[in-house]
């Protein structure tokens, strides 16, 4: 049996890298097509066309494996002008380079197709077989705002993560570029500096390369910055106070020594810049008893984090189980860390939880 997964990587690569270019489309136009989900959280017709295209993808070559995909086609079933919208997008949507295109399937077949393989995400997850989970865009409110967001896709066999590619269009192509959260003001990007692909399989590294727009680049191998000096670390936390608990993270980092600010930014692009050494820390802390984190908002960056030497837990300590359905319904917040340093952070983060329980 193989199990290097080489073929899953270059379609995981070249299907985030197409999916990616139709969400920088989207986040260029002030016509998002922005709708509310029941749980008040926005999603818009980047979301649903990257999600058609990732699973169309995977569809033309691993049509036995099942799907985990944020969104759900129901609301475009009976809104045909935002149904329209998408397919407009995604009819339109190619790679460059032919073979690549080739090696995706090519061009979805109508809309009806299109709302079938959005549909197809609908998995429970699990712990057995191959399931991919996909996050077309990660950190959305990130990209209404203008700021970062990342195409997420990774494969999990039995429940472990072995694939794991994301698609960071707004963060710069340069590894060792200072982290900030700001995208600067050349939103147009002509100059190309960013957009860059992570991606890792298990036991092989993690790697960068240029997000491009047809055959794949090649890629750099990425490592964790050591953290030599506590003091001289920081934090990358996510920018809404809702999803991470803010107040609790200041208090961690007076607790380790940090007095640098936190570099706030939205998405998995905060797995990769840790990954890559441009970032030292990332935390997130609970904010309610009752979220349960999503499996594609962390499977793809906890394999490239752990690649790149880092450990990756949840607040109590353990591995972050992607094995238990759709959510991490088993872990509570998840520290991520270069190995060396992460059992102190993690002791760091229990004194003052802690000290919140009691
Ligand atoms: N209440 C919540 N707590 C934690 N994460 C949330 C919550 N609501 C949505 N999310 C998800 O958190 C992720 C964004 O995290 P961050 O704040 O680190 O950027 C997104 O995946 C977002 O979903 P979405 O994929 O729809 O943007
Ligand atoms: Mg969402
Ligand atoms: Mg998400
Ligand atoms: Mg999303």
């Amino acid at each position: 049996m193989s199990s290097s997964f080489a073929k899953e990587l270059e379609v995981a690569q070249l299907a985030v890298q197409r999916a990616t270019i139709l969400t920088k489309r989207v986040f260029h136009n002030s016509a998002k097509g922005t709708v509310s989900k029941d749980d008040a959280s926005p999603v818009t017709v980047g979301d649903f066309g990257a999600q058609a295209l990732i699973i169309a993808a995977l569809q033309a070559n691993f049509p036995g494996d099942k799907i985990v995909a944020e969104e759900e086609s129901d609301t475009l079933r009976s809104n045909a002008a935002l149904r329209d919208q998408i397919w407009d997008l995604v009819r339109t949507t190619a790679l460059d380079d032919a073979a690549a295109e080739a090696l995706l399937g090519g061009a979805v077949k109508d809309a009806d197709a299109m709302l079938d393989l959005i549909g197809l995400g609908n998995s429970k997850g699990g712990a057995s077989g191959r399931i991919w989970a996909i996050d077309p865009i990660d950190g959305t409110k990130g990209f209404l705002r203008g700021g970062q967001y990342a195409v997420c896709l990774a494969l999990m066999v039995d429940g472990d993560v072995k694939v794991g590619v994301l698609g960071c269009p707004n963060l710069p192509v340069d590894d060792a570029a200072p982290l900030t959260a700001d995208i600067g003001t050349d939103q147009t990007d002509e100059g190309g500096s960013r957009g860059v692909i992570f991606s890792a399989v298990l036991g092989q590294g993690a790697s960068s390369r240029p997000l491009g727009t047809g055959a794949l680049a090649e890629g750099k191998p990425i490592a964790m910055k050591p953290i030599t000096e506590m003091a001289a670390a920081s934090f990358c936390e996510s920018v809404e106070a809702g999803h991470s608990n803010q107040g609790e993270s200041a208090q961690i980092a007076q607790k380790l020594g940090i007095t640098r600010p936190s570099v706030r930014m939205d998405s998995q692009a905060k797995y990769g810049s840790i990954a890559r050494g441009a970032g030292d820390i990332y935390l997130r802390l609970p904010t309610s008893k009752t979220y349960q984190e999503k499996i594609w908002d962390h499977a793809a960056g906890d394999l490239i984090v752990r690649e790149a030497g880092g450990q990756v837990t949840d607040t109590t300590g353990s591995r972050l189980d992607f094995s238990v359905g759709r959510t991490l319904a088993a872990n509570r917040g998840v520290i991520a860390a270069p190995a060396a340093v992460h059992g102190q952070v993690l002791k760091a983060v229990q004194e003052v939880l802690g000290q919140a329980a009691s």
